[in-house]
């Protein structure tokens, strides 16, 4: 079923808490094959956004449709197999869940496919292994989650969330807590899925991986989508002026191009420094 699956798409979204709206009517589409990266500043709603397409969160007012059938039409259990959700927060496991090794973590991505206390199957733990291979997590496999270190966490996580195998990724800051060789591999190992069909969305706070890993970018601020449509469009200087109140320098290296703060827009202390760089 999920093979027909080909979008997701959101209309007028709103969430409010209490007198205060997260999301403002944000429309937004994820194909699969695309790669999106979901920008914007701390608190823009980008993953109240996610939690929602997630299916973990219901909206206030607007839809969600998951190719064209709603999350009631399409149940619990099938939504968990469609869409696979890496929470931002490590923590939304739960205490209890802490003391679990890494593997059994990962192999909790395999229970949209399982039936109520089946045991996991040869095809369940070979998904386990492929996940932690991905996400560069198999050394951990017998280690609390507790006792790992914020990065190794996210592997771990990452290769539950990978462990769905679904058609659409959801990835809220993966890229936050790793060093440079995990970002770079989890934005390679992210940008493949999408290659080979998945649908991936992924919040960053890093323009310069965003700018060079997405195929289109989302910029949300104080719960509006402010634009939306390639890096370079996106990435323009009154835009990141305005959302973020920075300016960016523009580079490219080795033809691939990439965007990165340079200084507030307020900063005259490095005004020789504007339009200096590329
Ligand atoms: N449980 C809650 N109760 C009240 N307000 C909340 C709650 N959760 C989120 N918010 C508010 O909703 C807004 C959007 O939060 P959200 O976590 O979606 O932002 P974000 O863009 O992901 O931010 P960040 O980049 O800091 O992770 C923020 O103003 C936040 O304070």
């Amino acid at each position: 079923m999920t093979a027909t699956m080909d979008a997701i798409v959101a209309s007028g979204l709103k969430l409010a808490h209490g007198a205060q709206l997260a999301l403002d009517g944000v429309d937004f589409t994820l194909r699969r094959g695309e790669i999106v990266g979901l920008i914007g500043p701390n608190g823009a709603g980008k993953s109240t956004l996610l939690r929602i397409l997630a299916g973990v969160l219901p909206p206030t007012a607007g839809q969600v449709s998951y190719g064209g059938r709603s999350p009631r039409d399409i149940g619990r259990q099938q939504l968990a197999r469609a869409v696979a959700w890496l929470s931002q927060s490590a923590d939304s496991i739960g205490d209890d869940n802490g003391a679990m090794r890494a593997r059994d973590i990962v192999a909790l991505g395999r229970l949209p496919h399982r039936r109520a206390f089946a045991s996991l199957t040869a095809a369940d733990h070979a998904a386990i292994g492929r996940a932690m291979d991905e996400a560069d997590c198999r050394q951990f496999s017998d280690r609390p989650l507790n006792g790992l270190s914020g990065g190794e966490r996210v592997r771990v996580l990452l290769a539950r969330a990978l462990a769905v195998e679904a058609p659409f990724l959801l990835a809220d800051e993966p890229a936050a807590a790793l060093d440079p060789l995990h970002q770079l591999q989890v934005m390679r190992l992210l940008r493949a899925k999408a290659r080979a069909g998945c649908g991936v969305l992924v919040t960053l706070h890093d323009l310069a991986l965003a700018s060079r890993f997405c195929d289109r970018l989302a910029l949300l601020a104080e719960g509006r989508k402010l634009a939306d449509g390639s890096p370079d469009a996106v990435l323009d200087d009154a835009l990141a002026a305005r959302a973020f109140h920075v300016r960016l320098a523009h580079a490219s290296h080795r033809g691939e191009r990439y965007a990165t703060p340079w200084e507030p827009v307020n900063d005259r202390t490095n005004a020789e420094t504007e339009g200096g760089h590329d």
